[in-house]
This record gives C-alpha cells, sequence and structure tokens, in this order.
C-alpha cells in the first residue's frame, strides 16, 4: 500500500516533483492551456496573439522589479552565492524579453503604449506586487520565481514539439520560452527552490505551496484573458 511520503522521502526527490504530481490538474491547466494548444495545433486566433503580446509587456515590467526583490532576498538569506548567479541570468533575459515585446510589437501593429491591463493582468501584477515585501522569505520567493518562469517554458516548450502545426511567424515567440537554454534556466531555479524547501520549516514550507498555486491559477486566468475566456 502506497502510504503518505515521510518529509526526508519528499526532501530525497524535491518537493517541487511531489507537489507537481499532487496539483498535476492545475499545472497541466496552466501549461496546456486552450490558447497554448491553439497555437500548437495552428488554429490560434491571432488576435487573441496581438492580445496576448499586449498583455504580457505590461506583465513583464512588472515581474522585473519583483525578480529584483528575489535577488535581494538572495543576497541576504541565501546560504549559497550561486544563486545570485541564476536570478542575474533570469535579470537580464528579462531585458532582453523587454526589447523583445517593442520589437514584436511593432511587428504585429500592436502599440504598446495604448494597452489597457484587463482585471487578470491587474490581479497578478497586485499579487506580484504583494510577495515583494521583505516580510515574504526568500524560499517562497524562489519558488514563486520558478513557478512563474516554468509555466512558460513547459507551454512554449510544448508548441515546438515535433508534429506540432505551430504558425512560422509564431515560432520565434516559442523558441523565446520554448528553448534549450531557457529550459536549463528553469531546471537552475528549480534546483534552489527543492534546496530551500527542504531545509525550510513546516510553516514556510506551507505558504510555498499556497503560493504556487497562486501562480497556477493566475497563470490559467492570463491564458483565459488573451483566448476570450475572460
Ligand atoms: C504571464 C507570464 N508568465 C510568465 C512569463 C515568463 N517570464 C511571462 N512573460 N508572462
Amino acid at each position: 500500500m502506497e502510504g503518505k511520503k515521510t518529509r526526508e522521502e519528499v526532501e530525497k526527490s524535491g518537493m517541487i516533483d511531489t507537489w507537481m504530481k499532487k496539483h498535476r490538474l492545475i499545472y497541466t491547466g496552466a501549461t496546456k492551456h486552450p490558447f497554448i494548444l491553439s497555437i500548437r495545433d495552428g488554429t490560434v486566433d491571432l488576435e487573441a496573439f496581438k492580445t496576448w503580446l499586449g498583455q504580457d509587456y505590461i506583465f513583464v515590467r512588472a515581474f522585473a522589479p519583483f525578480v529584483a526583490t528575489v535577488l535581494i532576498k538572495a543576497w541576504k538569506e541565501s546560504d549559497d552565492c550561486s544563486d545570485m548567479e541564476v536570478i542575474l541570468s533570469g535579470m537580464a533575459s528579462l531585458n532582453d524579453e523587454i526589447a523583445w515585446f517593442k520589437s514584436e510589437s511593432t511587428m504585429w501593429g500592436v502599440q504598446l503604449s495604448e494597452v489597457v491591463p484587463q482585471k487578470a493582468n491587474q490581479d497578478y501584477c497586485r499579487f506580484l506586487e504583494s510577495l515583494m515585501s521583505p516580510d515574504v522569505e526568500y524560499t517562497v520567493a524562489i519558488t514563486t520565481f520558478w513557478a512563474i518562469e516554468a509555466v512558460y517554458q513547459a507551454s512554449f516548450a510544448l508548441c515546438l514539439e515535433d508534429g506540432s502545426k505551430t504558425p512560422a511567424e509564431l515560432r520565434e515567440t516559442c523558441r523565446r520560452w520554448g528553448n534549450d537554454g531557457f529550459g536549463q534556466y528553469c531546471n537552475s531555479l528549480q534546483k534552489i527552490a527543492n534546496r530551500r524547501l527542504g531545509k525550510t520549516p513546516d510553516d514556510v514550507l506551507t505558504k510555498a505551496e499556497v503560493t504556487l498555486l497562486r501562480v497556477l491559477e493566475h497563470e490559467v486566468e492570463f491564458w483565459n484573458m488573451s483566448h476570450g475566456a475572460a
């Protein structure tokens, strides 16, 4: 009979894997959303794609300051100085991401200065802002950071798999988050999160799990917004 895993057993395999299995349904909802599946099968509505493009630019501008607070927490609280380098590389890729959104939006005729954040985006940005507080533990923040990046990595990697019918003009977008380098960076974040979660008190562990679930819910709402289900 398969009983509940002891904390030691969970630590060996990594808390993230355990949570991914436990919350498989919502994780799949976030990473295999109908919007992503429509890119993958080539039926994507290009207006929906443009909506996503404009809204995500606004999100990324709020995400960068959140990552800056994760960097500060790593500097103050981390037991491993290499964490900072992984987070810094994430900040550098956000810098590229912002430049990419600007050039991509010009290509698609999306005026970024005129994009009004929709409710799901506002809610997600507000949630990020609540996590920027110095009261939020590094372990909770790094787990959140990993989850946000990992959802995009898994989603867009799906659109690049063999057999996918992703339209040629969207392949570069998919490669941005679905490429192997981004996958390795997400693995590095996951390793840090697992290391921290493996030695955190139970109350912080619970906070990290609840926050992870909130991220997955926000990601689903974010895709819904672009896919016309808002
Ligand atoms: C909503 C959302 N989630 C994640 C990412 C990946 N940085 C993003 N750009 N936007």
